[in-house]
């Protein structure tokens, strides 16, 4: 491990008093493993036998790093490679998530815990999944549609632009760019990048965050702020900025003695720290507020130049209309040529956001219609909707998974021609068309697995 600044060392002990020597053997010891299951998608009793995370039921950990990107289980949204702390966030939203709601992820890439709030929300309600920069935003919207939730948006926009839909959203997750003093043990580089300068400028970036987003959320909505740093200026002092000076109150929210979380180093401030010598995991930091400003109408809500000319309601053919489970819970239409199904019950908002933000994922997309075929697209693979039944389905051993996944060409010569869904262990994989001698890969180009140091062995991570 990277040497840690005095400065660091100085002020974390000051925080920690007794328990610094306990921290620093920690920070030495190795990162837990831990993933998340997709409750939509994988089968969660046959992994029982792993040891879970007690915050997370759908969270276990593993005893050793496997080499992910070789298991196809995981280029399938059965799982979500997360952190175990990071997972607390669905302790405390579960709590206060009730009903239909609109619910914005603002800091969402890679898609931890958008992926865990998409878990957690009814059918009925949406989650915007946002992320300022463009590059990860691509990334967030490739895990989401792995994920396969149709009450789904990613949107890549600076918080000041999403902040003029005023009282807009029931919920709003801020986990803030930060400091990363609790990510030292797996990331070198937050530790060499680490000052006391970086510690007030990431304080005031947050700052600056929360007061663009504020107006959109409703009187009485939850905010959760969380972080993966230690110090006091980028967490309890917020939390105190956000209830003194945007006007909020903060809320309690129910833990168990036995997961050894700990409180709040500001006894105003009730908020939840995780650290590694206390708890499996990195370190995390999280509140809850519940704004009680009166939040203004929504007035000056922004109108794109230009509507990008999506031809609602035009019919599609009732047999691709049946390529999803419940189609009548969805709204089909047009966009650039290709099809996508919305819920429904959330169309009208996604009408609304769309004029406002730049959505870069929205929904199923289900595929386009080329000369006298209807090519399905990798989105509609990936939904947890996919109506199976309607699809040529051959499944495929991992040699000839990881073949598809870098999107090298295939024969499958004892397939019928057309399109073929082709799965792993039963889950979903993506399509191919087979033409007879050869079958032509759909595989999106930049999901591709691109490391050619490919093991011997499948790798299992369950
Ligand atoms: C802690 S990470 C989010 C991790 C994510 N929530 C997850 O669980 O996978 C913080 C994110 O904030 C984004 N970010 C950086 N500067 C930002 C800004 N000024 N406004 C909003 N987001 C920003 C970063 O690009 C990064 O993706």
């Amino acid at each position: 491990m990277a040497e840690l600044s005095i400065d660091f060392i100085s002020r974390t002990k000051k925080l920690l008093f007794k328990d610094w020597d306990l921290f620093a053997d920690a920070l030495k010891s190795e990162s837990p493993v831990s993933i998340r299951l997709n409750p939509a998608k994988a089968d969660v009793k046959k992994v029982a036998s792993f040891s879970s995370v007690l915050w997370n039921s759908d969270g276990m950990y593993l005893e050793k790093r496997p080499r992910f990107t070789f298991d196809p289980l995981f280029h399938s949204g059965a799982y979500y490679v997360q952190e175990a702390s990071s997972m607390f966030i669905g302790h405390v939203l579960k709590q206060y998530m009730d009903g239909d709601l609109k619910v914005l992820d603002l800091c969402a890439a890679p898609g931890g815990k958008s992926t865990l709030l998409a878990s957690l929300m009814n059918r009925n309600s949406l989650l915007v999944s946002n992320e300022v920069i463009r590059s990860r935003a691509n990334i967030l919207a490739e895990n989401m549609i792995k994920w396969g939730y149709p009450n789904n948006i990613v949107t890549n926009n600076d918080p000041a632009q999403i902040g003029k839909l005023h009282n807009y959203f029931d919920v709003i997750l801020v986990d803030a760019p930060c400091s990363g003093e609790g990510m030292f043990r797996k990331d070198e580089g937050a530790i060499n990048e680490w000052s006391v300068e970086n510690v007030k400028l990431c304080k005031e970036r947050q700052q600056r965050i929360l007061a663009d987003i504020w107006p959109a959320l409703k009187t009485s909505g939850i905010l959760v702020y969380s972080t993966c740093t230690y110090n006091l200026e980028e967490n309890e002092e917020n939390v105190g900025w956000i209830r003194d000076e945007l006007g909020a109150e903060v809320l309690p929210v129910e833990i168990e003695k036995g997961w050894r979380i700990s409180p709040s180093f500001v006894k105003e401030v009730p908020a939840y720290r995780f650290f590694p010598y206390k708890t499996k995991g990195e370190g995390f930091f999280c509140a809850l507020l519940r704004k009680t400003e009166e939040a203004d109408d929504w007035t000056d809500l922004p109108k794109k130049p230009k509507d990008k000319g999506k031809k609602m309601k035009e019919s599609l053919p009732v047999e691709y209309k049946n390529f999803l489970l419940n189609d009548k819970e969805f709204s089909f239409y047009t966009s650039k040529e290709r099809w996508y199904a919305f819920p429904a019950s959330m169309y009208d908002d996604l009408s609304t956001l769309r004029k406002s933000l730049n959505v870069m994922s929205e929904g199923i997309c289900l595929g386009e219609f080329k000369g006298k075929d209807f090519v399905p697209d990798q989105s509609l693979a990936m939904s947890i909707y996919l109506n199976k039944e309607n699809f040529i389905i051959h499944d495929i051993d991992w040699r000839t998974a990881i073949n598809y996944l870098r999107k090298e060409p295939l024969a499958l010569p004892d397939q019928p021609k057309g399109f073929v869904l082709l799965t792993y262990k039963n889950m979903p994989l993506g399509f191919v068309k087979n033409i007879g001698n050869r079958a032509n890969n759909l595989y999106p180009q930049e999901w591709r697995i691109r490391s050619s140091n490919i093991p011997d062995e499948p790798t299992d991570v369950y």
